[in-house]
């Protein structure tokens, strides 16, 4: 589990794409799996479907994920990253951007799979989405780092199944630190979640000289 950025190995457009739509099917195969009414039979011998796929695709194996690296030196393709991996099937996943004010934003839709109370999406979900957000955003910023806090503040219940809005951005920073905030906002435009946070630069990722 410690394979470096620099380690891991790259995958062509082919593969990539490949392993997209994989990943695509599977997460809708843990969303038939937390609503479906097939019963127990049925759910057993899919269960044996899923464990031969599962040792098909573990028969040959990496020791990480891949570790896709745009040019400008921004993991912005964290391919199996838990919020924006599309390679990941527990990512849901959402798509971020930047705007040339430095501004990152996304939108996504989450389903039953990130069910908190019922019909709502769970707390940790949107702080996991907003720790991605704010974090990319301190990477627009030119300063990326480490979340060392991470405040939230859920204003209202944020609903499953319709479009929600990220935005994040950069705001201070101070010396190693760099604070940001951010929110989560619902499809009548009134914010759901606020988020702050601020992210270290370990001493081991500053550019010599500073
Ligand atoms: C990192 C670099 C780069 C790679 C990035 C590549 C690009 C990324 C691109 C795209 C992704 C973006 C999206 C990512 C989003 C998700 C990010 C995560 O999930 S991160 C995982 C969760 N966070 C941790 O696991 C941190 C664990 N903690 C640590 O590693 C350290 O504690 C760390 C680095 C946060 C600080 O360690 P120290 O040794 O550098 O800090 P000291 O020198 O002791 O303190 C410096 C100052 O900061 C304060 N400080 C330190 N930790 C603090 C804390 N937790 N809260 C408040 N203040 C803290 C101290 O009091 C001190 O303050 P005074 O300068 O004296 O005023």
């Amino acid at each position: 589990m410690s394979a470096m950025p620099m380690e891991r190995h790259e995958l062509d457009d082919e593969e990539a794409a490949a392993l997209e739509v994989l990943a695509a099917r599977i997460r809708e195969l843990c969303e038939a799996a937390v609503v479906t009414g097939t019963g127990a039979g049925e759910a057993a011998a899919v269960a044996a479907e899923v464990e031969a796929l599962t040792a098909r695709l573990a028969g040959r194996r990496h020791p990480a994920p891949p570790y896709a690296v745009s040019g400008n030196g921004v993991m912005d393709r964290a391919t199996a990253n838990p919020v924006t991996g599309a390679l990941n099937p527990l990512a849901p996943p959402v798509r971020l951007t930047t705007g040339p004010d430095g501004v990152v934003r996304g939108e996504y839709t989450l389903g039953h799979l990130y069910e908190g109370p019922p019909t709502y999406v769970h707390g940790g979900v949107s702080a996991m989405v907003l720790d991605q957000a704010l974090g990319m955003a301190a990477v627009v910023n030119g300063t990326p780092g480490m979340t060392a806090t991470l405040d939230m503040r859920y204003r209202r219940p944020t609903p499953l199944g319709v479009p929600l809005s990220v935005e994040a951005k950069a705001n201070r920073v101070d010396g190693r630190k760099v604070y940001a905030s951010g929110t989560i906002t619902g499809r009548d435009g009134r914010v759901t979640v606020e988020a702050s946070a601020m992210f270290i630069m370990p001493t081991h990722f500053v550019p010599a000289g500073n």
